[in-house]
């Protein structure tokens, strides 16, 4: 079956030109790579600006993130990959503005930005299309317009006929579709992600990368700033990261740093046994390794 080709969304993808590996040294203070600053015609869906966080223990505090400089462009899909404990999940919590940086600035465009996990968090009581319509009631969308819009949402995650089951009646997969058209519903112009598919089979996790890209690209047409729809998503699975990310950025732990970034100039859809895909994987991979055993070492 011919897979159909998307444009990239838009600016970092669609404008950068310069080379697709970045070292900390080639980036700018706020994180971002030359090529990508040029694209940054306006400003970032979201801003980590010298983002330092620390957790207190009775030996003393822990610094578990020092000194994070990222800018996510305008519908840009970054993955944000690293070591179990490096302090991935603790950077989305900032970024989504649930918790507090002990030093620097988070900021993001638009409202409150969307958050997905590996757990699903739908209500069980209620059916997946009232799951979605109480995320359109917290945004204030008025009554008579919600279960028009919970069905656009639950068609555009493939789940039409879906609005009066219970979460109980849904498979892992058709769980984590609700849970992605509640963030949609949200409106919201980031999307943070944390390790969304990771407890699903193989196969399924499969098609949810497809789809999530289908949807995430298809939110970016027509390209516009109000309706762009900019993704961090957070993984430890480094073909997962390949296969979605137009960036992938490698958190270094202990503390967590930003070790090193790359732009996956791959077109989309890509597929996990893609030949490009397993080559950029092995490349990273390679650095991750060197990551996880300095940090053994230390
Ligand atoms: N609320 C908290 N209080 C104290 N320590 C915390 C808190 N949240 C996170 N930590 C510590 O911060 C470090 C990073 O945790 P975090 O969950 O962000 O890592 P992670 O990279 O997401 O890990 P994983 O990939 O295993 O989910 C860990 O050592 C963890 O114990």
């Amino acid at each position: 079956m011919s897979r159909p080709v998307y444009d990239s969304p838009r600016t970092a993808e669609s404008t950068a030109t310069a080379e697709s590996t970045t070292t900390p040294e080639s980036t700018t203070t706020a994180g971002v790579p030359p090529d990508l600053v040029r694209a940054f015609a306006v400003p970032p869906a979201l801003e980590l600006r010298g983002v330092s966080k620390s957790f207190g223990h009775p030996g003393g505090d822990q610094l578990v993130l020092d000194d994070i400089s990222l800018a996510v462009a305008p519908g840009e899909f970054v993955c944000l990959l690293g070591a179990s404990g490096c302090g991935k999940s603790t950077l989305l919590a900032l970024a989504a503005g649930i918790d507090e940086p002990s030093a620097g600035a988070v900021s993001a465009v638009g409202p409150r930005p969307a958050l997905m996990f590996q757990e699903h968090a739908l209500f069980p009581w209620l059916t997946a299309g009232k799951n979605i319509e109480l995320a359109l009631r917290l945004r204030g969308v008025p009554r008579r317009e919600r279960r028009p819009e919970a069905e656009r949402l639950l068609g555009l995650v493939r789940l039409s006929g879906a609005y009066g089951k219970r979460v109980h009646e849904l498979s892992g997969g058709m769980r984590q579709r609700v849970a992605l058209a509640r963030a949609l519903a949200q409106a919201s112009q980031v999307l943070l992600m944390d390790e969304p598919f990771a407890a699903l089979d193989a196969i399924t996790r499969d098609l949810l990368h497809e789809e999530l890209i289908r949807v995430w690209h298809e939110w970016n047409q027509p390209a516009t700033d109000a309706r762009s729809l900019s993704v961090l998503f957070v993984t430890h699975n480094v073909r997962e990261a390949v296969r979605l990310g137009g960036r992938v950025v490698l958190l270094a732990s202990r503390p967590g740093r930003i070790a090193r970034q790359w732009r996956i100039d791959l077109t989309y859809p890509r597929r996990l046994e893609d030949e490009a895909v397993a080559e950029k994987a092995k490349e990273i991979t390679e650095e991750l390794r060197k990551e996880i055993s300095r940090h053994a070492r230390s």
